[in-house]
């Protein structure tokens, strides 16, 4: 086993080939150069992302404990942020807040307003009511 160390964005982004591949999950740092061959998913997806931040495309595969596992047989470091470097792509803040949330909260929003709309209605409708009866009542 290799000793772990710690490896800058720009020490990972050398290692982009499929004989020389590291990737970065949850800002540790793979060597996948053996592993590729191997993978289940395929030599494509990894070269991909070779070189790379890998934590949201390993994530959104929805990878096994047991792939997790194999991941720890790989570990060669970990991954020294520094200032200008991209954020963390695990977070789903980039992502989701600009498409996702934006819309959710208009929806949100429209479905308040019929909600409270159809109280409203239901609300008026029901004093009409009770007020009819009662002058029938009288
Ligand atoms: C070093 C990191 C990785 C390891 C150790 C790994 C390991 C595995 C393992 C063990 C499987 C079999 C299914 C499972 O147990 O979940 C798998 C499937 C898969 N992996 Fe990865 N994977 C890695 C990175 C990636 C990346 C970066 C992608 C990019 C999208 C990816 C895409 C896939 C896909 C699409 C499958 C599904 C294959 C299928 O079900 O036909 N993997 N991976």
């Amino acid at each position: 086993m290799s000793e772990i160390k710690e490896f800058s964005f720009q020490d990972v982004a050398e290692h982009n080939t499929k004989k020389d591949c590291f990737l970065v999950v949850h800002d540790k740092v793979y060597d996948c150069s053996k592993f590729i061959d191997e993978h289940p998913g395929g030599e494509e997806v990894i070269l991909d992302v070779a070189g790379q931040d890998a934590s949201e495309a390993f994530e959104d595969v929805g990878h096994s404990d047991e792939a997790r596992e194999s991941l720890d047989e790989l570990l060669v470091g970990t991954l020294k942020r520094q200032p200008g470097d991209p954020a963390p792509k695990a977070t789903p803040a980039t992502k989701t807040a600009n498409s996702g949330n934006a819309d959710s909260t208009g929806l949100g929003i429209g479905l308040y307003g019929v909600v409270l709309i159809g109280g409203i209605i239901g609300y008026v409708g029901y004093q009409y009511l009770q007020n009819q009866q009662q002058q029938q009542s009288a």
